[in-house]
């Protein structure tokens, strides 16, 4: 059969990125878009943080930020789904227009600023679903919010009952200050703070990991504070990468000059970089979550043997829709199997062991 997306793509792409993303939600909501079967296969499964993962190719933020379909895309394949960023209040985000394809560069731009419903509708919305799958829920501030830590104190608190992780993101380039929360001191004080929140609200129940977002964009010894802080025992695991604020000399759009986070092709190499440095920081200590580029299985294969336990994508399903996710878990398969790898945990960090 035809992928539906080899007609409908071409189409969405005609339109301005953002009003064919609000159709594509509006399908996915009305159910019009067919289910995927999940590619399912042993090498491909995993248990983290007591989850149990068919596949370790997620959804990654800003798709969903207000929780609208996290089921409709567990349907098409996803091990995992991440909604968000919520902020606690709803917000507006930047004016439009503020979402750009990169066409010949196979990346995107955004600028989006945190445009989202607020935690009561999101909350609203998650306690209404059946809890199959792994849903994670993101968070983030409101902009004129100056305690940072008290927002992501209350979207621990709100959100802890409905997400089986939990995510800050204090990489978001399009939150001004926000970026800043990554310093060691501000970092401690706002994870301590987050951690404490969510044990409250979960307390007699269990407790969602807490994860935390880190740029691409940060220095060694900003990478070499977050690690510091992540296996002091406060973070159970680390997503990086969020966008680029920078602008790689290769970019051939002439979309490339807008200002706001680069992701995409152009991103793969360089947060590859950074993850599979904060592996080694970390020691494979925590599970590291890879995403930045990923347009194939050899991008996802390659997000792995740098450290990552789990992969996400955004951008290249504005390229190839959903249909990615059955590629790239498919070519998972065959690139453990002709490694000899009979699960992915055998492959996570295999560059730093040498040859396999
Ligand atoms: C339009 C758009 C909106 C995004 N919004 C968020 C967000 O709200 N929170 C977040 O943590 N990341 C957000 N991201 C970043 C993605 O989750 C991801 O980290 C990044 O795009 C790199 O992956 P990719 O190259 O596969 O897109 C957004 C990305 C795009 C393209």
């Amino acid at each position: 059969m035809a992928d539906l997306y080899s007609l409908v793509g071409p189409l969405l792409r005609k339109l301005d990125p953002e009003q064919a993303h609000g159709l594509t939600i509006r399908a996915l909501k009305s159910g019009l878009v067919p289910g995927r079967r999940a590619v399912s296969h042993a090498s491909l499964e995993q248990t983290l943080w007591g989850l149990r993962f068919p596949n370790p190719v997620g959804l990654a933020a800003g798709f969903d930020k207000n929780a609208e379909v996290p089921d409709a895309m567990l349907g098409q394949g996803f091990g995992f789904v991440e909604i968000g960023s919520v902020t606690p209040r709803p917000q507006p985000g930047n004016p439009k227009p503020r979402m750009f394809r990169l066409t010949e560069d196979l990346a995107v731009i955004n600028r989006m600023g945190f445009n989202n419903e607020g935690l009561d509708a999101v909350a609203a919305r998650l306690q209404q679903r059946p809890r199959v799958g792994i849903v994670g829920a993101n968070l983030g501030k409101n902009k004129e919010t100056e305690d940072a830590a008290s927002d992501y104190e209350k979207g621990a608190s709100r959100l802890a009952a409905y997400c089986d992780y939990m995510v800050i993101n204090v990489s978001s380039p399009n939150t001004p200050g926000l970026r800043a929360l990554q310093g060691r001191d501000q970092l401690e004080g706002l994870v301590g703070r987050t951690r404490t929140a969510l044990d409250l609200a979960s307390e007699g129940a269990k407790r969602p990991p807490l994860l935390l977002k880190i740029a691409p964009d940060l220095n060694d010894e900003d990478l070499a504070d977050i690690a510091a802080v992540s296996v002091a025992g406060s973070l159970d695991g680390l997503i990086v990468s969020n966008t680029t604020i920078a602008r790689p000399d290769s970019l051939q759009s002439p979309q490339a000059k807008e200002t706001g986070g680069l992701s995409g092709a152009p991103l793969l190499a360089p947060s590859t970089a950074v993850l599979s440095r904060m592996y080694a920081l970390t020691e494979g200590k925590l599970p590291l979550v890879g995403a930045g580029g990923i347009a194939s299985a050899a991008d996802a294969y390659a997000k792995i043997k740098a450290g990552a336990s789990l992969v996400q994508v955004y951008s290249a399903l504005v390229y190839q829709g959903t249909g990615l996710v059955e590629r790239i878990n498919k070519g998972l398969i065959a690139l453990l199997a002709a490694d000899g790898f009979t699960s992915i945990t055998q492959a996570i960090g295999a560059d730093h062991r040498g040859k396999a």
